[in-house]
């Protein structure tokens, strides 16, 4: 392949055929190994080169690797080891040092580290003690582990969902306030005024300034990213608006020539090239087309790939757009139930500005791929017309059976009125200044995290309602706490049994609670239930075994949950203990 192009241009090919490469070749190895290949105990390599390239002086160089991968099917389970896209190498190839611009997008190794969704393929890399990342990048991975690193869209989507559930806050108002707040005194005012924000407790002086600096920064970062979001609406209408005028012009002109007028006219306006504007049209059609797939909300809370994923297209393929589709009103229960506000922002391309999903984010179960989310109390009407469901954050005491006591209690203070975790013996306090505690800090002593990333679905299978992952749980995460009414004496209700020394108690959920409540029966789950003590409380923290995106959350209800139960178990596990055949054997065994 002879390539006669700029350094930047023919580095940025390279780039990302290194990254299609990668991606091919990994899906290959991946299919081999599942198919239980049997390669004889051999150690296969699969390679992709780009030769004939030439250096700026028009001589050949050599070949340059862009991609590689090894499979060692002498150990068990078999192996894949991967090299990346190989800079150095690459760049000696090229006979070119690499440009600033390029060392910041060659460097795909910080960035699978940093991105977004990348939880459980980062902390295989921080599990590796004293491994630098890049040497880490290239040890060799198990097929689990392989298995876990994302997709490039699989990555986009993680960063859809993170930012939805992170704790920015997309408003226009925020953007105009900061704009009134410069123009009027031209000072930066926060830093001036005495501060009336909750966040600013300061003391000392630098502690004071340090507060204020705090606020500042958050509402510039604030505004910042509201008007990129701003920004990206407006240039995903301006490719609908420029195929319309292409359209309007096709009726008297050809189409090449139509197309070639609006851009001509698009030119005048903006003062550009026609180049500059091509380069731009191309990414901003990426825009218009997520937003045209995933909906408005897939566009606005796309993380920070965004402008990457639509500059190189590696990934837009019909399959990518499906992906997306099917996620459209999933987006749009998180996005309208979490930014009640978000909406506001199409007001700036005369777009639709009313909320379509309204209340608490499981109020609401997202069904089949592209299917429109139902109201969850519709979801339970052929067994209770009057379903209702409370949402609750923490456990709620049912003081007709407790009265003003709390049996979950297990220990009270020491002297000094601290709490100490009996898992980590450090220091436990609901101030995070104050604690020391990192067993769960997802869900406690830390600055509340947002909402858990899952939503409530409607699953294909029979079993109602059940909870599906938005982003990855990596093994040890908490995903929730088992929060309901802390009762006692129900009868012939699911319900959770707690005990502690003094007290055994009932959780139940039916009709007040918060997520953990959707959450069905495996025979082979990805999470469980563990106990924790908070603050001389037992806690009941679901904690996952490792949890894919996209996958539904599931328990293991125990043996002595499904005993005398008159129910089939349907989590379709090839072990399954409850399904009919299971049940049918239990009940009378083949004769031997
Ligand atoms: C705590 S709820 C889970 C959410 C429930 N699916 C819903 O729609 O409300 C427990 C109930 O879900 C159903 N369920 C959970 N796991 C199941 C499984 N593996 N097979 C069949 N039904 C299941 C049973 O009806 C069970 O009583």
């Amino acid at each position: 392949m002879a390539v006669a192009k700029t350094a930047t241009t023919l580095e940025e090919m390279a780039q990302d055929l290194a990254e299609r490469a990668s991606e091919q070749l990994r899906g290959v190895f991946l299919d081999l190994l599942r198919t239980g290949v049997d390669a004889g105990g051999e150690s296969l390599q699969l390679e992709c080169s780009l030769s004939g390239l030439r250096d700026s002086n028009g001589a050949s160089s050599s070949r340059v690797r862009i991609a590689s991968m090894g499979l060692d099917t002498r150990v068990s389970p078999a192996r894949i080891s991967w090299s990346p896209f190989d800079r150095q190498t690459a760049l000696t190839g090229l006979k070119r040092e690499p440009s600033r611009k390029r060392r910041k997008l060659t460097d795909n190794v910080r960035e699978r580290a940093q991105g977004p969704g990348q939880e459980v393929y980062k902390n295989y890399l921080t599990s590796q003690p004293g491994s630098g990342v890049d040497t880490a990048l290239r040890k060799e991975l198990t097929l689990h582990d392989q298995i876990t690193q994302r997709s490039t869209v699989e990555k986009f989507i993680d960063g859809i969902w993170q930012s939805i559930y992170s704790g920015i806050k997309l408003d226009p108002t925020e953007v105009i306030e900061q704009w009134q707040a410069i123009e009027s005194s031209g000072q930066p005012r926060l830093l001036t005024d005495t501060g009336t924000d909750s966040t600013v407790r300061s003391t000392s002086v630098a502690q004071t300034s340090f507060g204020r600096m705090n606020v500042l920064t958050r509402k510039v970062s604030q505004t910042s990213r509201t008007c990129r979001s701003l920004e990206v609406i407006v240039q995903a209408h301006w490719v609908q608006c420029f195929d319309d005028r292409v359209a309007e012009l096709t009726v008297s002109l050809p189409r090449e020539k139509a197309k070639k007028q609006t851009i001509v006219e698009a030119c005048v306006d903006f003062s550009w090239s026609e180049k500059e504007l091509r380069n731009k049209m191309g990414v901003w059609r990426g825009y218009h087309d997520i937003a045209l797939s995933g909906g408005w909300a897939a566009l606005v809370f796309a993380g920070m790939g965004l402008y990457r994923f639509c500059k190189y297209r590696s990934s837009f393929t019909g399959s990518t757009f499906d992906i997306l589709k099917a996620r459209k009103h999933r987006f749009e229960v998180a996005a309208d139930t979490l930014h009640p506000r978000w909406r506001q922002l199409l007001g700036i391309i005369g777009g639709p500005t009313e909320r379509k999903y309204i209340g608490h984010p499981h109020d609401w179960v997202v069904a089949g791929a592209g299917d429109e989310a139902l109201p969850l109390p519709e979801t339970y009407h052929q067994w209770d017309k009057d379903f209702s469901y409370t949402h609750l954050d923490e456990a709620n005491i049912d003081a007709d059976v407790w009265g003003m006591s709390d049996p979950r209690t297990v220990s009270s203070p020491s002297s000094d009125g601290m709490y100490t975790c009996d898992t980590c013996d450090e220091h436990q306090s609901d101030d995070p200044r104050a604690n020391h505690c990192v067993c769960f800090p997802n869900l406690y002593g830390s600055v509340k995290a947002g909402p858990a990333p899952v939503q409530v679905f409607r699953t294909p299978n029979g079993k109602n309602n059940g909870l599906i992952a938005c982003c990855a749980f990596e093994s040890g995460a908490a995903i929730g706490e088992f929060v309901g009414q802390i009762t006692s004496g129900l009868a012939n209700l699911d319900v959770m049994v707690g005990q502690t020394d003094s007290s055994t108690y009932q959780i139940w959920q039916g009709r007040q609670g918060n997520h953990t409540r959707f959450i069905n029966h495996s025979c082979h789950p990805n999470s469980e239930y563990e106990r924790f003590v908070w603050l001389g409380t037992q806690r009941i923290v679901l904690v996952s075994k490792g949890v894919r995106a996209e996958e539904e959350i599931t328990v293991d209800y125990s043996d002595v949950y499904w005993q005398d139960l008159d129910k089939v178990c349907l989590c379709g596990h090839p072990e399954c203990r409850y399904n009919k055949q299971s049940r049918n054997l239990a009940i009378a065994p083949a004769p031997s």
